[in-house]
C-alpha cells in the first residue's frame, strides 16, 4: 500500500443495463464522456485515489454489466466490498423499479451486511424524467437500513450518525441498551479477572462514559442528520457502537458532471466513518470526523429528507 494511502476500498457500481453505470465511472476517474459508450461485457475496473477530509483512499471500482446475459459472471465480484453505488435512469421507470432485484442481488452476494449503500438517479440533463426526485427520496428512505456494529474502538472518539427520518427514541434507547450491556460485561470481567482497584477504575471511566454519551448527544434540524459521539476512555474499553443509514440518494449526470463527484465523496466519507468496515495497517480503525469537518449541506449532495 502507499505510504500515504490510508486504504483500499472495494466499491461496486450496479443497475439496470443502460442506466449509465459506466459512464458515472468513465466522468469519474477520467473526467470523460463518450455519448457512443458500448455496452459493459463482464466486469471493467478502474483504481481512482480521493482524498476525503485529508485522508488519501485508493478507490478500486468494479463497474458491473446490467445486461442480464452477462449476470452469472458478476456475482464473485460482490465480494468483499465496502460501498455500492446503485445507478437508475431518471428517464426509465423500469430501472428504477427494478431497483428491489438488484437490492436482492445485494444481499444474496455480498459478504459483508455492514455495505454502505448510495442509490444515484442518473441523466437528470435529460428533458423526459419519469421519476422525480421525491421518489427516489421515499426508495432510499425505505431501504434505509440501520446496523450496529461492533469492533475496537479508535480513541478517542467515534461519531456515529443516524438519519432524521429514522430519529426516533427506541434507536437512543437501544444504543443506551447496548452501552449498558458492554458496561456489565466489562465490570462482570473485572471482578472475576482483576483486583478491586482496577474494578473501580473501570467503574469510574465507564460511569463517565455513560454520561458523556447522553450528554453530547444532540439534533441539529439544519443537517440531514444527527451525531451521537460516544468519547471513550483511555482504557479503552471494548465499545463500539455505530447507527448510520446505509442508503442515501444523489441525482447526477455523467454527461454534466453534475452530483457524480460528489455520490462517489459520499460513499467513500460514509464507508470511512463506518468502523470496523475498513481496515488499515498501523493506523487506527474508523476516522475522527467532528461537526467541524463535515461537508456545510449546501456542499452535500445528499437528498435533504422533509
Ligand atoms: N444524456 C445522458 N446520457 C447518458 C448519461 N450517462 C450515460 N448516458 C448514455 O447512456 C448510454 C448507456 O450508458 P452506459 O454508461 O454504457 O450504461 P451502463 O449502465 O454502463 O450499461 P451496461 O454496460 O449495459 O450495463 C450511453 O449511450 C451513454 O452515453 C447521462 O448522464 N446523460
Amino acid at each position: 500500500m502507499d505510504e500515504d494511502v490510508l486504504t483500499t476500498l472495494k466499491l461496486l457500481i450496479i443497475g439496470e443495463s443502460g442506466v449509465g453505470k459506466s459512464s458515472l465511472l468513465l466522468r469519474f476517474t477520467d473526467d470523460v464522456f463518450d455519448p457512443e459508450l458500448g455496452a459493459t461485457i463482464g466486469v471493467d475496473f478502474k483504481v481512482k485515489t480521493l482524498a476525503v477530509d485529508g485522508n488519501r483512499t485508493k478507490l478500486a471500482i468494479w463497474d458491473t454489466a446490467g445486461q442480464e446475459r452477462f449476470r452469472t459472471l458478476t456475482p464473485s465480484y460482490y465480494r468483499g466490498a465496502q460501498g455500492v453505488i446503485l445507478v437508475y435512469d431518471v428517464t426509465r421507470r423500469e430501472t428504477f423499479t427494478k431497483l428491489h432485484n438488484w437490492l436482492s442481488e445485494l444481499e444474496i452476494h455480498c459478504t459483508r451486511n455492514e455495505l454502505v449503500k448510495m442509490l444515484v438517479g442518473n441523466k437528470i440533463d435529460k428533458d423526459d424524467r419519469e421519476v422525480d426526485r421525491n421518489e427516489g427520496v421515499t426508495f432510499a428512505r425505505k431501504h434505509s437500513m440501520l446496523f450496529i456494529g461492533e469492533g475496537r474502538p479508535s480513541p478517542p472518539m467515534h461519531v456515529v450518525w443516524v438519519n432524521e427520518s429514522q430519529l426516533h427514541w427506541d434507536y437512543f434507547m437501544m444504543c443506551l441498551f447496548i452501552i449498558r450491556e458492554k458496561i456489565l460485561k466489562v465490570l462482570s470481567l473485572a471482578l472475576l479477572i482483576h483486583s478491586v482497584n482496577l474494578f473501580c477504575d473501570i467503574f469510574l471511566e465507564t460511569s463517565s462514559l455513560c454520561s458523556c454519551a447522553t450528554q453530547i448527544i444532540y439534533f441539529d434540524k439544519d443537517l440531514p442528520s444527527f451525531f451521537l459521539s460516544l468519547s471513550l476512555s483511555p482504557l479503552s474499553l471494548s465499545l463500539s457502537l455505530s447507527l448510520s443509514l446505509s442508503l442515501s440518494l444523489s441525482e447526477a449526470s455523467a454527461k454534466t458532471r453534475d452530483g457524480v463527484a460528489c455520490a462517489f465523496e459520499e460513499l467513500v466519507e460514509k464507508i470511512l466513518q463506518t468502523p470496523g468496515l475498513w481496515e488499515s495497517e498501523g493506523k487506527t480503525r474508523g476516522m475522527h470526523l467532528s461537526e467541524q469537518t463535515r461537508l456545510p449541506r449546501e456542499q452535500s449532495c445528499y437528498c435533504s429528507l422533509p
